[in-house]
């Protein structure tokens, strides 16, 4: 029985300490977020990820301030239980702390996500004790970030030597003492991961990050096979809604072709005396 009460950070904590798996999903609009809310998700991303997979970038880079308050907009209508968390994009919080807390502001009051998303390690502290300090809840993302791909030199697992191991966990655990309420750990070996799991009290949320995580994310559309480009080996693929979604759509352009759309059932009408008397006026046909 998935519970209706509204998904809190406290509740999150709750559900790391008793064992509780944490599930997270993206979604980028009303309708997805309707989905992932009526099947039981416990937090919603509206993920920058959404450049890629629902505006056709080839990296996360693109994607606005803007284009993040649109769409969490549209997904924050659409989901009441489930907790809302919206990625701060690209070049976003890197400026003045005033300026982070700025865009932090209009993704929580125009977007009203419930807390932000950055990607970064210790360097990041005192601008996440600001965030909390002025009651911005924030979620930290290590590992593979996809926004320093240029940097990373592309879509690689991190933390594989003892070095970036090492720095990993300093990472996160500099980000829990900074104050994160959470931490997504994307690309990591597993045993990195379990050991940064046990190590820290707040709940960790992996993406390709193994079983030990609190939680697991994955992007909504990779999930159910819908969409193109590539996909990542850390997905497993729930359904193949890409499959029936083109299967439809042939199925509409044949019977629009062939007549067979649309039928009576599809059709209104009006009463044949007066299409009669139009005709009788010589009404154009
Ligand atoms: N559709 C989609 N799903 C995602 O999970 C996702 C995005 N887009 N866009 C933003 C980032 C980019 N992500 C990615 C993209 C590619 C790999 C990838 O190809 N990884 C290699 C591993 C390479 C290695 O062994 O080091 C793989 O084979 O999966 C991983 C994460 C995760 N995020
Ligand atoms: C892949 C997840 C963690 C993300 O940051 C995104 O969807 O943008
Ligand atoms: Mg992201």
């Amino acid at each position: 029985m998935v519970s209706t009460k509204p998904v809190t950070t406290a509740s999150l904590k709750e559900q790391k300490k008793n064992g509780e798996k944490i599930v997270m999903l993206t979604a980028y609009d009303y309708p997805s977020a309707n989905l992932a809310e009526e099947a039981g998700v416990d937090m919603i991303l509206v993920g920058d990820s959404l450049g890629m997979v629902v505006l056709g970038y080839d990296s996360t880079i693109p994607v606005t301030l803007d284009d993040m308050i649109h769409h969490t907009k549209a997904v924050t209508r659409g989901a009441s239980r489930a907790f809302v968390v919206t990625d701060l994009p690209f070049l976003t919080y890197h400026g003045t702390i005033e300026e982070t807390l700025r865009n932090a502001g209009r993704i929580m009051q125009e977007g009203l996500a419930k807390a932000v998303k950055i990607e970064g390690g210790a360097e990041l502290a005192p601008l996440i004790r600001r965030c909390t300090q002025a009651g911005i809840p924030v979620v930290g993302h290590i590992g593979l970030t996809p926004q320093s791909v240029h940097q990373l030199g592309g879509y690689k697992v991190q933390g594989k030597t003892p070095e970036a191991a090492q720095k990993l966990l300093d990472d996160a655990k500099a980000l829990e003492e900074a104050g994160v309420f959470a931490l997504v750990m994307e690309c990591v070996p597993e045993q990195l991961a379990t050991l940064i799991s046990k190590q820290l009290s707040i709940p960790t949320i992996g993406i390709g990050a193994g079983a030990g995580c609190d939680g697991q994310v994955l992007v909504y559309h990779d999930i159910l096979g819908y969409g193109g480009g590539h996909v990542p080996k850390f997905v497993k693929r729930y359904g193949e809604a890409g499959a029936i979604i083109h299967q439809a759509i042939a199925q509409y352009a044949h019977e629009v072709r062939n007549g067979a759309f649309p039928a009576a059932e599809h059709t209104f009408t009006i009463k044949e005396e007066v299409i009669g008397q139009l005709y009788g006026e010589g009404v154009k046909q």
